[in-house]
């Protein structure tokens, strides 16, 4: 047991509270105390008028003197504050709670939650605030609960606008991604990983927010158009004060003394908050970014029904961009099958389909993109092979995480950058295996040394920015691995590492697949063709939205069939030894760029750029045709090709 586990719980409580705090909460919660410990502090009644001692200076029984009515002033600014205090904090409480769910959920779901949240807050926008206060005032009368209600509907639209930008700028985050991947409830990331990622810019937006709403109340109150006499509140002791300030001066600095410091208290509060809630503080490396969305697709040509050693089978996928007019094809006639026990790569230039194709697979698409034909499937643990187009959404969560899981291109924004290590771990494991928090600890603390990191006891109890990106990339690696899923889609999971841990990821992954017990297959997309000579038995080649090749690993890079992938081959620098001999020693580009899905050739996509190609690939749009050697290729041509290759 950690030291830490070992002290008492107010104690663990007291040292995770951070030092920075201490001074800001304490100022705040005087501010907040002291009007509410007004009974303790003075016994002098706030509305007992003495007209006979009006304006009188301060004395020991009236430390503050009294004002225009003979009102104990101590006893008004007090009771005042409670008053001014409330309204603010529950309107901009109830504000808050309200825009952010709003913000959250229209940034989250989308389609008619993003138009009801926009547009709300649009409306109520239009209105000039202080109009919009008098108008209500004007028709429920003034009084407190007026103007709670005035002050929420005020400021609700702001933490929605806030919130809803928040959360779509954190959505598209890789952790975020990766969470869905893991199978997580979206109830959850919405409460456990964006709202936390959020909290910073609303804790702002709350700390103004409450500070514009004591300044409105006070300044509605100063109209008489707030509480009502002869209740008081600060904004009544301005109105108050205000025709004798200069026979009079303190009956309008006391209560515009309270107003500055309580605002400045909540102020300096919220900001200590926001970098608080940030655990980088301002002095994180500043390498985060946010990086693209998932890439892949699977492995295998002719479609096998059901064949016992599938494990995921990708069959005619068709993908469509809707757009106004006529629909965009982005993939089409994609079929590949993914094998138990064997590792397939996934290999193409830049927007040839990997990232779709994956997604897909996942049950992931982006918004906008559908699958207009196909059938997208998987076997789960339990043997059954499932259409993932029949399940539901929650049955899709359970499928992501315990039986595929994901891995991504960038370590760096894949962990959430406000949850320890550990906390992430923990609840990827809990989202799927019934355990008790200790035991899903003491599986993590396992899996993490499992992946090869050192002191996995201290560094579960790390923050992602205090790893490199190697340690980052092993901790995805064993939470994707925590629910032993059969299927693990390696998002180019190496490319923003340097070359030496590089080799050690892949080492790492090759260790995992050897040793899993019940067989582990692993969809590997790379750019790297030495990295997949090395990784991969099996290798799909795409190209604009299509697979053009796909075979044994061995036979594809050393004698490819379509004029693209020797294309490929002769393009990449790679010492690999197979890919050396197959393109001999000069490097050639390849002519042309891949055609955009909106402006695809007729025929064969790849003609316009093909060394070989003839008349007839203008008009024949050619298929995946299986070829001796578990091989298949998409060429009319692919005879000469191998010619070429021999
Ligand atoms: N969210 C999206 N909205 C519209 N078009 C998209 C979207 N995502 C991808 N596309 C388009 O779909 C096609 C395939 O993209 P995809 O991301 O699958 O390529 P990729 O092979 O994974 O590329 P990369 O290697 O760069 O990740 C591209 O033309 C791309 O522009």
């Amino acid at each position: 047991m950690t030291p830490q586990a070992q002290r008492p719980g107010w104690r663990r409580l007291a040292a995770a509270f951070p030092r920075r705090m201490i001074v800001p909460s304490v100022l705040l919660a005087a501010l907040i105390i002291i009007p509410f410990a007004a009974p303790l502090i003075t016994d002098a009644n706030p509305i007992r008028i003495s007209v006979r001692e009006r304006l009188s200076p301060p004395s020991w029984a009236h430390p503050l003197g009294q004002d225009e009515f003979g009102r104990d002033r101590l006893a008004r600014v007090l009771y005042g504050g409670q008053i001014s205090l409330t309204v603010a904090f529950v309107a901009t409480s109830i504000a808050c709670i309200v825009g952010t769910l709003f913000g959250l959920i229209g940034a989250y779901f989308r389609g008619p939650f993003q138009f009801v949240t926009t547009r709300m807050a649009d409306i109520v926008l239009c209105f000039p605030p202080i109009l919009l206060a008098l108008l209500v005032v004007t028709l429920f009368g003034p009084g407190a609960v007026t103007l709670v209600a005035v002050l929420s509907v005020l400021y609700f639209p702001s933490f929605a606008r806030i919130a809803f930008s928040e959360a779509l700028r954190v959505s598209s985050l890789d952790f975020v991604e990766a969470s869905r991947a893991l199978g997580t409830p979206s109830r959850r990331i919405l409460l456990r990983t964006i709202l936390p990622n959020i909290a910073g810019p609303v804790s702002v937006q709350y700390s103004l927010t409450a500070a514009a709403a004591i300044t409105i109340e006070s300044g509605l109150s100063f109209l008489g158009l707030g509480v009502v006499p002869p209740a008081p509140s600060w904004g009544q002791m301005i109105r108050g004060a205000r025709q004798f300030m200069e026979q009079d001066p303190l009956g309008i600095l006391i209560p515009c003394i309270a107003l500055t410091l309580t605002i400045y208290a909540i102020n300096f509060f919220c900001d200590r908050l926001r970098d608080t809630l940030d655990p980088k503080g301002g002095a994180g490396d500043g390498k985060d970014t946010v990086s693209r969305p998932i890439a892949s697709a699977v492995a295998g040509h002719t479609p096998v029904a059901d064949a016992p050693e599938t494990v995921a089978e990708i069959r005619d996928l068709r993908l469509d961009l809707a757009l106004p007019g006529a629909p965009v094809t982005l993939i089409e006639d994609v079929s590949l099958r993914l094998r138990a026990n064997e590792c397939t790569a996934l290999v193409g230039e830049s927007g040839s389909g990997k990232s779709l194709s994956s997604l897909a697979l996942m049950g992931l698409l982006p918004g906008g993109i559908r699958q207009s034909s196909g059938q997208l499937r998987l076997r789960r643990k339990s043997g059954e092979m499932v259409d993932l187009a029949t399940l539901t959404a929650r049955e899709l969560e359970q499928v992501r995480g315990h039986d595929v899981a994901m891995i991504f291109q960038e370590p760096m924004t894949s962990l959430n950058p406000v949850h320890k290590v550990g906390t992430q771990m923990v609840e990827a494991i809990q989202a799927h295996r019934p355990m008790s928090a200790e035991a899903a600890r003491k599986l993590a603390i396992t899996l993490l040394e499992r992946v090869g990191i050192n002191e996995a006891a201290r560094r579960f109890d790390g923050y992602p920015h205090e790893m490199s990106g190697g340690m980052r990339q092993r901790v995805m690696i064993a939470m994707a691995l925590s629910c032993e899923p059969r299927l693990l889609i390696a998002d180019e999971p190496t490319t923003a590492l340097d070359v030496t841990i590089q080799a050690e990821i892949i080492e790492l992954l090759r260790d995992l697949r050897r040793d899993y017990a019940d067989g582990l297959s692993l969809l590997f997309i790379s750019h790297n063709l030495g990295i997949v000579a090395d990784i991969a038995d099996r290798v799909a080649v795409m190209y604009s939205g299509q697979v053009v090749e796909e075979g044994p690993t061995d036979l594809v890079l050393r004698a490819p069939l379509h004029p693209y992938t020797r294309a490929l081959l002769e393009s990449m620098p790679s010492s690999h030894e197979a890919l050396h001999s197959a393109r001999g020693d000069r490097l050639q580009a390849i002519s042309g760029t891949p055609p955009l899905p909106n402006a695809r050739p007729s025929g064969c996509a790849f003609r316009d750029r093909c060394p070989i190609a003839i008349e007839a690939c203008a008009t024949i749009r050619p298929h995946l045709e299986p070829r001796p050697g578990e091989r298949a290729v998409r060429c009319i041509r692919a005879p000469e090709g191998q010619e070429v290759a021999a």
